[in-house]
């Protein structure tokens, strides 16, 4: 692989072990890849932070990353640990509270972000052409469809190396010619926000091609929920929204073949509706909730006071929200929402007592089915807080 004067140097040992050893990883996958050169980054994402899911040994591996010299090189935002950062949830466990303090600590003192969100794009918005080493596979397939910027599917620890070393391997969708569509999903007509979890998780199972999608919505709300349910459950990194994805950063086939999603293939993703005796967990913030829907939210909750007997609201929004919207989510919290900032199921304990999920997340539909064993119904955002409230 071709290294810059600067690279030599760094892979040398010139800016400390850690440096060396972090470009020394991203070569070696680049040349698998075949990559014939690196790519200077404007932005690292760093997911695989959470103490529940990489224990002892993911904290050891941070530690040390730190403590030998690593810091970043590059603007880096981190994902969600496994604590509510304010302390006002009681669905999610305090289990690893101290244990993810201290990751934190190293996180920050490596110079990243103290974001604690799946949601980066809202941070630091990304340019049409950046190249990003993100992780985190929501945030990622919104970076490359809907700003257009260039970055592929990283494991933590890559994206970890990327932050400390400010490059990326240049190969997969850094590439042009390799952002190329290759069938062409026809959506139905007016499909109803309650199906965007279901349809992201269809694609996610069914294509395995770049696809470019026809009667998609075409706001970043009800995108975020699509894209990310296909992200979890196929491996895409792009998803090219027709009429709203930058036209120069993709191409497309000669030969697109067509296909058309029927609303009866969806059925089954949905789950079954809860009914009037089970005790249901509303979920939303998966990917992390905007301050524009957490306005929503306010709104929706104005006419009601709290929830049903045994319900709850289940709401989890990025950390670094968790001063600037002190006030509001003070508003939530005295409604009777679980507010959890920084935080999110999928990377953290729960306490349960529920029957049911009803959320309008199918990536968290995706996971809560896997990781916890919980039966889930799909809805629209409204919907959810009706279930919850009444
Ligand atoms: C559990 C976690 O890996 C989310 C699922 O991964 P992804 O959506 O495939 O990037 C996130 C994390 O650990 O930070």
């Amino acid at each position: 692989m071709y290294l810059t004067r600067e690279q030599e140097k760094m892979i040398n040992g010139e800016y400390g072990w850690v440096a060396a050893k972090a470009l020394k990883v991203i070569v070696k996958v680049g040349e698998a890849l075949g990559a014939e050169k690196l790519v200077p980054i404007t932005h690292a994402h760093v997911s695989g932070i959470s103490y529940s899911n990489i224990g002892e040994p993911g904290l050891l591996f941070i530690k040390e990353l730190y403590e030998n010299g690593g810091r970043s090189r590059a603007y880096t935002t981190v994902n969600p640990g496994c604590i509510d950062l304010l302390g006002y949830s009681h669905i999610i466990s305090r289990e690893y509270y101290d244990k993810q303090l201290v990751i934190n600590k190293f996180l920050e003192g490596m110079g990243f972000k103290p974001t604690y969100t799946c949601i980066p794009y809202f941070h630091r918005i990304p340019g049409v052409n950046e190249h990003l080493a993100w992780g985190e596979s929501n945030a990622v397939i919104i970076a490359n469809s809907f700003y257009g910027a260039r970055t592929n599917r990283e494991g933590g620890p890559l994206a970890l190396a990327a932050a400390i070393t400010g490059y990326t391997y240049y190969a997969g969708l850094h590439l042009l010619d390799n952002r190329v569509a290759e069938k062409k999903i026809v959506l139905p007509k007016n499909l109803s926000e309650d199906y965007y979890g279901a349809t992201g998780l269809w694609i996610g199972e069914h294509v395995r091609e770049i696809p470019i999608l026809e009667n998609a919505p075409k706001n970043i709300y009800d995108l975020k929920i699509l894209l990310a349910a296909a992200a979890a459950s196929g491996s895409h990194g792009l998803i090219v929204i027709d009429g709203l994805t930058p036209r120069e950063t993709y191409r497309i086939s000669d030969h697109v073949e067509k296909i058309f999603v029927e609303k009866t293939s969806l059925e089954k993703y949905m789950g079954e509706e809860p009914s009037s005796d089970q005790r249901i967990l509303g979920y939303i913030g998966c990917p992390h909730l905007h301050p524009s829907e957490l306005f929503w939210l306010v709104k929706y909750l104005s006419e009601k006071s709290s929830p049903r007997r045994d319900n709850a609201l289940l709401v989890s929004i990025p950390g670094i929200y968790a001063e600037t919207y002190r006030d509001l989510l003070e508003f939530l919290r005295l409604r009777g929402v679980d507010v959890a900032v920084g935080t999110c199921p999928i990377v953290s304990r729960l306490k349960n007592g529920f029957d049911i999920v009803v959320t309008n997340s199918g990536k968290a539909a995706f996971y809560l089915r896997r990781l916890h064993g919980l039966k889930v119904s799909l809805s629209s955002f409204k919907k959810v807080v009706e279930a919850v409230y009444g």
